[in-house]
């Protein structure tokens, strides 16, 4: 596409350039910049991409699009917004593929990826090629991506959706984060359906106050767009028992469909019992009202089948499909995922990171523990650190073994995060183990038949981030292999060491 074409597309009343390139692709990395890209600066919160526009130029950039003049022997484009135009030129340049996609986006501070996650199980269900963008991978129909965010920035999206759009995807959903709501990561991308799962506290490190956190959080909502499609409406998917859901209504001019359990609502959940494998309940939908069982236990998890119920409900996918997909599901990678190593007492890793999440998890493993309940529990570093007190004070509460470690530390010291949630436990009896090979073992090797083990915080992931370095680490290995070489053993016991620490400060993590 030649420069000029592109540029069309920005709508400024005055922009000059005095060369016509052909662009191939657009890039903002000055690293993966290739011969006749457009190189857009962008000032970000560690670097300033202005720094990299020479750069980009000795690897073939064609033209440069910046805040500033500067001296480069490429036409430069200057704008007063870069990340802004960003949006426009990846939409444009891309073909504007979420115009041609159905495209469902879910927001909220839990329950992101496992709704994602049922959503796409459901229109799978329904045999339609997806689609799906999120804290896991990008997964293109059964092809996955590693990726750094959960919610990409515009190029990548719009990038992403194109290439879904070439391998014949026809419904994408993805998780929209806060931090994308906030830094218009998302601008461009007309979404259908725009879910809202729940909003408690996480992230105050980024957002400050609660206000602003939920504010972004409508973002998504506002940003449905203010036409009516009159053969295609757009959809607010709202929790109707999320105190938050009424400011989203008032800022969308979409069609509002609602969810919930203890509020009426379009789509709800009633007579829930908990079984052996699962939870059953009555399935009320403006449809039809159907008894269903799910493999899945909590009524955070309910939440999470209601809100994909109502997404793929308005994305008109039929009823009966709906239900057999959801009867299906077996749950998400690293959400209450048990690991069953033929130990006598059951061990669960949990991606819970945050206060609410944590506190539904425990509250759910003390409704079948016939046992102590241990919870292994960690705070990221360079994350909020005010949830740190409270998920500490969550876990002596709910556990009667609770054990502080360490989950990715990033670039704080370890031992201040463990110090930060002890804040929250004067007191109390808690074990502190900074390692987390060690916490896990420390957890095994004391649990006892009808004991839950509940290991939090990482989930999925494979790796430990202590200071620059990323180790290789994965909760459900570190735990068959303690279970495997402790379990029989039976020769470590717990010491009653209320509120001492511990910890060695000389321990290698
Ligand atoms: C605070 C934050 O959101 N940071 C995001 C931001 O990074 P940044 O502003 O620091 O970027 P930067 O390193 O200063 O670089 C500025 C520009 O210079 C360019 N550059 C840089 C180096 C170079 O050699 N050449 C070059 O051209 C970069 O490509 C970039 O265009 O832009 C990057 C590119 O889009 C993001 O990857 C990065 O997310 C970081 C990794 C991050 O940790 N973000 C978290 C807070 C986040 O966004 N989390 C949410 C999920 C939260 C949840 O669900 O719980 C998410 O959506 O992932
Ligand atoms: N609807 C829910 N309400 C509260 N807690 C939930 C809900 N769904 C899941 N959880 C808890 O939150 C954890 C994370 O779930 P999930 O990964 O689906 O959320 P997410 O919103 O994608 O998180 P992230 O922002 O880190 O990407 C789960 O392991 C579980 O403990
Ligand atoms: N999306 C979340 C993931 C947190 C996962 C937890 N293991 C941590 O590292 O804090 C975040 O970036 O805050
Ligand atoms: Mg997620």
């Amino acid at each position: 596409m030649k420069l000029e074409a592109l540029l069309t597309y920005l709508h400024e009343l005055s922009l000059q350039i005095d060369a016509n390139p052909e662009i191939n692709s657009i890039e903002m990395d000055s690293r993966v910049v290739k011969e006749g890209s457009l190189f857009i600066c962008i000032n970000g919160f560690t670097v300033d991409g202005h720094d990299y526009a020479h750069q980009a130029v000795l690897k073939g950039a064609a033209a440069i699009l910046s805040e500033k003049p500067l001296d480069v022997s490429v036409p430069v484009i200057i704008v007063k917004d870069t990340k802004r135009a960003m949006a426009v030129l990846a939409d444009v340049f891309y073909g504007q593929p979420t115009q041609a996609l159905h495209l469902i986006g879910v927001t909220g501070t839990n329950g992101k990826t496992t709704t994602t996650h049922i959503i796409e199980k459901i229109i799978n269900k329904a045999s339609k090629k997806t689609g799906l963008i999120g804290t896991m991978y990008i997964k293109i129909d059964e092809e996955q991506y590693s990726v750094k965010n959960t919610t990409p920035e515009s190029l990548t999206l719009h990038r992403t959706f194109k290439e879904m759009l070439d391998k014949g995807v026809t419904h994408a959903m993805m998780e929209v984060s806060s931090h994308a709501l906030h830094q218009g990561r998302i601008h461009g991308c007309d979404f259908d359906v725009a879910v809202f799962t729940n909003l408690t506290q996480d992230h105050l490190d980024y957002h400050e106050t609660m206000e602003a956190y939920q504010f972004a959080k409508g973002l998504l909502f506002a940003q449905l767009g203010n036409t009516f499609h009159h053969d295609k409406a757009k959809y607010a998917v709202l929790n109707s028992d999320e105190r938050a859901t009424e400011e989203f209504i008032k800022m969308t001019s979409a069609k509002v469909f609602t969810y919930g359990i203890d509020h009426t609502a379009d789509v709800m959940a009633k007579n829930i019992v908990m079984t052996a494998r699962g939870t059953k309940f009555d399935l009320v939908t403006p449809l039809d009202t159907k008894t269903v069982h799910i493999n899945m236990v909590g009524k955070f998890s309910i939440y999470n089948i209601l809100a994909a119920v109502s997404a793929t409900l308005v994305s008109k996918i039929d009823l009966h499909t709906i239900i057999a997909a959801i009867e299906e599901m077996e749950g998400v990678r690293g959400r209450f995922e048990v690991v069953d190593a033929g130990q006598n007492f059951t061990v669960i890793v949990d991606y819970a990171h945050t206060p609410d999440s944590l506190e539904n998890v425990l509250l759910t493993i003390r409704q079948f523990a016939e046992g102590k309940v241990f919870s292994v529990v960690g705070c990221g570093g360079d994350r909020d650190k005010t949830k740190r007190p409270l998920m500490a004070e969550i876990a002596t509460k709910y556990s009667n073994e609770p054990i502080f470690t360490s989950d990715n530390p990033r670039s704080e010291d370890p031992m201040s995060i463990l110090g930060d949630m002890e804040k929250g436990v004067t007191g109390k009896y808690y074990h502190s183990i900074v390692n987390r090979e060690q916490a896990i073992f420390f957890a095994v090797a004391n649990a006892r038949k009808g004991d839950v083990v509940l290991i939090a915080g990482k989930g999925h992931e494979t790796y430990q981030q202590i200071g620059n370095e990323t180790f290789d680490f994965d909760d459900r290995e570190i735990a068959v292999k303690a279970i495997r070489e402790l379990v029989s053993k039976d020769n470590i016991k717990i010491s009653n060491i209320g509120t001492e620490r511990e910890v060695d400060n000389n321990e290698i993590l």
